[in-house]
């Protein structure tokens, strides 16, 4: 009998409140799990502690059978890079077996979460501004954006589900960044259709400095049209469905056939890189699992990295590496957390620093500075310059 343990691989953030909202998650799963399954969890950036702490301490509590999950809504750079990569580095070096499961993902649960989320939105509004019909309401859904189009496209997908489930007159879809359109230039577009109404929605697990961005600009979009009541609606959080999701994650791992991840992918070579700087090739073809047969999982059919998907077909068989030590338990206070000591923005962080880096960063090549960039083989996201994109918080500065 392997004693078994449950390792929730979380985002993390800068921001203190969202890291301790995420502790508070975790701990909540363990009454849905068997009691003899011990839990741990850690995060991908800034915070502590990080996925290897929790590996170590499932390890050394003598647990030889791990069960991992990505503390992800969706599928993108994330769940199928960083985090199976990490997880299968740490397998390999300590000769223990780690499985990895899905994302929570497109699944009637989150749905109901979220519309639980929008339910109490709307009630309050219908109680301190009066009644207004959901035919008569814009709903916005903001989701935070990646650069692959099948996360992008999954948000758009649960929001049209949101739409159509409760009955909204409109629907609108933005992201917190990366792609387009960003929160406020869908806001602003939202804000033309005529709607006296409009919730905005964000689509997220816990709060963080992109909550309050999304906020922020919903905000200051507000102050432009005080014709229209804007509700800012909370997030998923700790709901109960988003635990049953998760606790779901967990244990079909188990299952006769359990589901294929990113832990596994059988269509890119992955590449793990240990500390003394050795490296180590997984071929697709050394990691043969049954759902792998003639006909793709549903869950990889809109993956770029399997096929070509109209706009990113050059990142088939894109090898499968983890980009992120850089930012990895730096502290939830790792310098420039503070939006007080930002230049570039005043009440919320806008992205526009993002801009400035990237910036900088050509300015630097453009006078030859050399520098290592050995562990960003993935692709630039096409539209990074899109007008709606991270480029619109550029004209606030
Ligand atoms: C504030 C910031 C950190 C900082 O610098 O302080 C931050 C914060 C957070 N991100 C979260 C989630 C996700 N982040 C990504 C992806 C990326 N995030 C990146 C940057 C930043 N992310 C900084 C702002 C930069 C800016 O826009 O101005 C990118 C661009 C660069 C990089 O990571 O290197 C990289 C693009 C990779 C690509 O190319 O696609 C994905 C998608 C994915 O998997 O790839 C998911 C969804 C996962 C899911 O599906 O759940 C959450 C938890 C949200 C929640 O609770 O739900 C927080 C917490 C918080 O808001 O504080
Ligand atoms: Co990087």
């Amino acid at each position: 009998m392997s004693k078994i343990g449950v390792m929730i691989c979380g985002h993390g953030s800068r921001s203190q409140s969202a890291v301790d909202e995420f502790s508070t998650l975790a701990e909540k799963l363990p009454p849905l799990l068997p009691s003899d399954w011990q839990m741990e969890y850690g995060y991908l950036e800034f915070a502590n502690p990080v996925i290897r702490d929790g590996l170590d301490k499932l390890r050394e509590a003598g647990c030889d059978k791990i069960l991992a999950v990505p503390g992800m809504l969706f599928a993108a750079m994330h769940s199928k890079n960083d985090i199976p990569t990490v997880l299968n580095t740490y397998a390999a070096k300590h000769g223990i077996e780690v499985s990895y499961g899905r994302e929570l993902g497109v699944d009637p649960k989150m749905v109901a979460a979220a519309g639980g989320r929008i339910r109490e939105a709307v009630e309050s509004a219908n109680a301190q501004h009066g009644e207004v019909a959901l035919q008569d309401t814009c709903l916005v859904v903001i989701g935070r954006g990646a650069s692959d189009p099948d996360a992008n496209g999954n948000v758009a997908k649960i929001a049209r589900m949101l739409q159509e489930g409760i009955g909204f007159g409109w629907l609108e879809v933005g992201y917190s960044g990366v792609t387009f359109p960003l929160v406020e230039p869908c806001l602003q577009h939202a804000s033309k259709l005529g709607y006296k109404r409009i919730i905005v929605f964000p689509y997220f697990l816990f709060s963080g400095i992109l909550i309050d961005r999304i906020y922020g600009f919903t905000d200051q979009v507000a102050a432009e049209h005080p014709e229209i009541t804007f509700v800012k609606a909370g997030y998923l959080g700790d709901h109960p469905k988003v635990l049953e999701t998760f606790a779901e994650r967990v244990s079909e791992q188990l299952g006769a056939v359990p589901p294929p991840n990113c832990g596994i992918c059988a269509f890119r070579e992955q590449v793990l890189a240990f500390d003394n700087g050795e490296h180590h090739h997984i071929k697709p073809e050394d990691r043969a699992h049954p759902a792998f047969a003639s006909v793709p999982p549903p869950t990889c059919v809109m993956c770029k990295y399997r096929t070509q998907v109209l706009g990113f077909e050059n990142e088939v068989g894109a090898v499968q590496e983890s980009h992120h030590h850089h930012v990895e338990g730096q502290g939830a206070s790792a310098p420039g957390s503070n939006v007080a000591d930002c230049k570039l923005c005043d009440t919320f962080c806008t992205g526009m620093c993002r801009l400035k880096m990237q910036d900088d960063h050509a300015h630097l090549h453009h006078h030859g500075h050399d520098h290592d960039h050995d562990h960003h083989h993935h692709a630039e996201y096409p539209h990074a310059k899109h007008p709606h994109g991270p480029e619109s918080a550029r004209k606030r500065s």
